[in-house]
């Protein structure tokens, strides 16, 4: 793969090495001129650009029509994810789908401790508005032990956000499926960042973002995938207009959408699903096998620079551990010298209580990239240089 024409197709400010892109993607240069030319349909057609917009399909089939194109991405077949709303509102509907599918017998739904917190929050308020059953969240490494008979929906992010540590999600999708629960993967740190087949997995729900490795930008959709085979059974939980099966007839009732349609909730987001669209024609050219092992070879020369130079800073994970696309290293001080790198333009970023994040994005990482971030940070530990008061100062976000 010709990794420079990859990386020619951001906008990568000068003077910057970009080690966030598992936070918030840089923007590819297509997405500007893609939103524009939306704006200027939304100028011109008004409303009729619904049905007549993007060159005459309509803007209303988007959310179908860009899932295709991240089903690709994360093994999955046509018609079976679609685009629109936050990952939150995702996760909450895929798991109250599952709580349904799963019947009102069980009543655990099992997460883990390295799940994001939104999740987790999702999950606990579902549980309460229902009245019956408990969120069980367990070390990552004791998943596997807890799939007992009395769980009903098994609800992980394959790709801890904090330390980077993998689930093997065909393994526990194989257990979890001998034990009668159903599975809901967030696919927030694995989407874009390695390989995904939640098809040969088994998986039957999956959700994910689009803002972070697809770098469809802030704020942008997210997905959802349902298995095929449970698409007609599923009851989408936000059961919106827009996933009704006639909604230009206004029925005072509901009537589920066929397949995937019915997960969609309201209006689709327009502008944003068109810098999604543009974002992912990036990926047109991207080998999903070939973009995961220079990752890991970016990553793996990263942590191994750092083992070698910055003796004090610990990684988060065993070198035998399963990762994805990022590294993530722990110290007293991580804040400071996160802050102290970002003054030096090496973006990465802190997660409490002390974790230094960084992600290796290939389609714009290079090893000189690697080098240069790693010559900064064994600075920054040299000199102490985190140890000054204007790094220490903690801001309320990010
Ligand atoms: C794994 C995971 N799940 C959920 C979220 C929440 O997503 P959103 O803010 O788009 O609802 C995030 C990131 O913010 C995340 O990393
Ligand atoms: N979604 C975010 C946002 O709106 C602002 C700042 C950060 C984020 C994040 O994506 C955080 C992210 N989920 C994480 O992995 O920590």
């Amino acid at each position: 793969m010709d990794w420079e024409a990859l990386r020619g197709q951001f906008h990568l400010p000068k003077g910057v090495i970009y080690l966030d892109g598992n936070s918030l993607g840089p923007m590819p240069r297509a997405v500007p001129v893609r939103v524009g030319d939306v704006m200027e349909e939304w100028a011109d057609l008004l409303i009729r650009g619904w049905n007549e917009g993007d060159g005459g399909g309509g803007w209303m089939g988007w959310p179908g029509r860009i899932g295709d194109r991240i089903a690709r991405l994360i093994g999955a077949a046509e018609g079976t994810v679609t685009v629109g709303d936050t990952l939150s509102i995702r996760v909450y509907q895929a798991v109250a789908s599952a709580l349904h599918l799963a019947g009102p017998e069980r009543a655990v739904v099992l997460s883990d401790e390295g799940n994001f917190p939104s999740d987790l929050y999702m999950a606990e308020g579902l549980v309460s508005t229902l009245g019956r059953g408990e969120l069980r969240v367990v070390p990552p490494e004791a998943v596997m032990d807890a799939l007992t008979e009395e769980v009903s929906v098994l609800m992980l992010t394959q790709v801890d956000y904090r330390t980077g540590r993998m689930h093997d999600m065909a393994a526990l999708d194989r257990a979890a499926k001998a034990k009668g629960i159903v599975t809901v993967w967030d696919l927030a740190h694995s989407a874009g960042a390695h390989e995904v087949d939640v098809t040969a997995a088994g998986a039957d729900f999956a959700v994910g973002c689009t803002y972070k490795y697809l770098n469809a930008g802030p704020g942008a959709p997210a997905f959802i995938y349902v298995r095929p085979e449970l698409q007609d059974r599923v009851r989408p939980a936000l059961a919106g207009w827009l996933g009704h099966a006639r909604p230009f007839a206004f029925e005072l009732g509901y009537a589920p959408g066929e397949g995937i349609d019915r997960m969609r909730v309201g209006t689709p987001p327009v502008l944003q699903l068109a810098a999604l669209d543009a974002a992912l024609d990036v990926w047109d050219a991207v080998d999903m096998g070939q973009l995961r092992a220079r990752s890991l070879a970016l990553s793996g020369r990263f942590a191994s620079a750092v083992a070698a130079r910055c003796p004090t800073l610990t990684p988060a994970l065993a070198p035998d551990v399963p990762r994805g696309s990022q590294v993530s290293l722990r110290h007293p001080e991580g804040y400071a010298i996160v802050q102290a790198l970002i003054a030096r333009g090496v973006i990465g970023d802190f997660r409490a209580p002390d974790i230094l994040r960084f992600g290796f994005t290939p389609l714009f990482l290079s090893e000189a990239d690697v080098d240069a971030a790693v010559a900064h940070l064994a600075e920054v530990m040299e000199r102490e240089e985190y140890a000054q008061d204007r790094f220490r100062t903690r801001r309320a976000v990010t």
